[in-house]
């Protein structure tokens, strides 16, 4: 049996803003076949205090960055939680990150600082008459676990993943004292960086292992272009980085059994969600395919390459429902776009529930990101015989079996993948997803091969479990 501490920013179902939380939520219950017992250490946000009735208290700290907090375990959705109550930090109106407006919270960086420092007193001292064996942080928000750890002479391995590079958790470097960080450590082979402090960074450094969520990501982040400034400390660290792609939960996204919708085991029983679909999006009938679009709306995502390829497909037929949330820029765009086009339909929020709904009635997901580390929503897109229109990029080009003349011969095929990742390529693909779409016994076979793929966390989950037997092993 293996004990491994998750240090990680959201899980859901408790609290949940992208993918992050997804893999939070489920790879422990994955590990747990491979007789890993995972405990996860997350923040008492508001919203997470109210989802957690009444825990038992398994540590107080009298002055955590400025107040006292307690540590309190419980099981929420059968994961075993060690939730930081620390109302000074995370009991307050507004979002996990930051506040109504959408500004980061000023004191992000004690916030998740505070985090790390439990995680690593965890590991130092153990918890509830546990201790961990591995502790495995999640992006810059886990990255100055050891460090902490490093201060307490815990010699515990560090798995660090990388979910997502773009964000670096930089602070200035006046902040070392409040952030109780050593001095002599700040320094390029620790975790200075530009003259700041990163937290990101601290965490490719001191960890034992690194990965990210695909391999070619993996190999993308050794870059310039993807490693956005991270790129040399990880080309130093190529022999501890490796790629092991998301898995989805499949239970929660079953089309046989998703509560959601009216369940299907074939394609065919997707028309009734279609209709449906139709209906709550206001959307018409029409000829061509009915595409999604389920993301949070950002630069990373490549919403404006989709806003200048989408006369593309729906001057040809085709539709697009989207639903998403961020810039206030894009989300003014695509509401102006839907007022001219009356095959677009744009929903601006987040409902869980109706990304299911989108999944089961649309028959193509769309995922232009100009990054993209896995992506989940082509591979909800594949269960739900949805078939995946992405870019060559990251995990999208790891999990999609582009709809190439020799896959087709081959009948393997399971959606359509464009490169270079502009608008004129996307716009494109819209016009060979057109020739797959009306070319129905193509189209149903490729769905057959989309629904047959193996998106579950089983062959990931045994990879994680390697890297925490081989570093328990190396230690002896
Ligand atoms: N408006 C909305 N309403 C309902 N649901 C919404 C929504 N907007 C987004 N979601 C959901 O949030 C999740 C997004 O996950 P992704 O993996 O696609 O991207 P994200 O960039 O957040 O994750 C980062 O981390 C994950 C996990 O490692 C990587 O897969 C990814 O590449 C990386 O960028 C999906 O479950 C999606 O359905």
């Amino acid at each position: 049996m293996t004990n491994t501490l998750f240090v990680v920013s959201e899980c859901a179902p408790l609290v949940k803003t992208g993918g992050l939380a997804d893999v939070a939520g489920a790879l422990p219950g994955a590990l747990a076949q491979h007789g890993v017992a995972v405990r996860v250490l997350l923040p008492g946000y508001r919203t997470v205090m109210r989802q957690i009735g009444k825990p038992k208290v398994v540590a107080r700290y009298r002055n955590l960055f400025g107040g006292s907090a307690k540590l309190l375990a419980c099981k929420v959705a059968g994961i075993d939680l060690l939730i930081l109550d620390a109302p000074h930090l995370y009991d307050r109106d507004g979002a996990i990150y930051g506040d109504a407006t959408g500004a980061d919270w000023p004191d992000n960086a004690e916030r998740f600082a505070a985090l790390c420092k439990v995680g690593a007193m965890i590991a130092a001292e153990g918890v509830d008459g546990w201790t961990p064996d591995i502790v495995h942080g999640h992006d810059w928000q886990a990255g100055l676990t050891p460090e902490y750890m490093h201060a307490l002479g815990v010699t515990t391995p560090f798995v660090f993943t990388i979910h997502n590079i773009a964000f670096h958790g930089n602070t200035d470097a006046g902040a070392l004292h409040a952030l109780g960080l050593d001095p002599a450590r700040f320094t390029s082979e620790n975790f200075e960086f530009w003259g700041q402090i990163s937290a990101l960074k601290a965490g490719l450094v001191g960890a034992a292992k690194i990965n990210t969520v695909s391999q070619t990501y993996a190999e993308e982040l050794l870059t310039p272009e993807f490693g956005i400034g991270m790129d040399g400390i990880l080309r130093a660290r190529q022999a501890d980085l490796s790629g092991i792609v998301n898995g989805i939960d499949l239970d929660t996204w079953n089309p046989a059994t998703d509560p959601n919708i009216t369940p299907y085991k074939s394609p065919t029983g997707k028309a009734a969600n279609k209709r449906a679909l139709r209906k709550t999006f206001g959307l018409g009938p029409a000829d061509g395919p009915l595409c999604v679009l389920v993301s949070r709306l950002t630069e990373q995502k490549g919403i404006d390459l989709l806003l200048d390829a989408l006369p593309a497909l729906l001057e040809h037929g085709g539709q697009l429902a989207l639903l998403g949330s961020g810039d206030p820029k894009l989300e003014i765009a695509l509401l102006e776009a839907a007022d001219r086009h009356e095959n677009l339909s744009v929903k601006i929020g987040y409902d869980e529930a109706l990304s299911h709904r989108m999944m089961a009635g649309g028959d193509v997901i769309l995922v232009p990101s100009r990054f993209e580390p896995c992506g989940l929503t082509q591979l909800y897109g594949l269960r739900y015989g949805t078939l995946p229109l992405v870019a060559l990029t990251g995990g999208l080009a790891d999990t999609v079996i582009n709809a190439s003349p020799a896959a087709l011969a081959r009948g393997v095929a399971t959606g359509i993948q464009f490169f270079p990742i502009t608008a004129q390529s996307l716009a494109n693909a819209f016009v060979r997803l057109m020739d797959l779409f009306n070319d129905s016994k193509t189209w149903k076979a490729m769905q057959r091969n989309a629904m047959k793929q193996p998106v579950g966390w089983e062959t990931s989950a045994a990879a994680y479990n390697d890297i925490y037997t081989n570093l328990i092993a190396a230690r002896g």
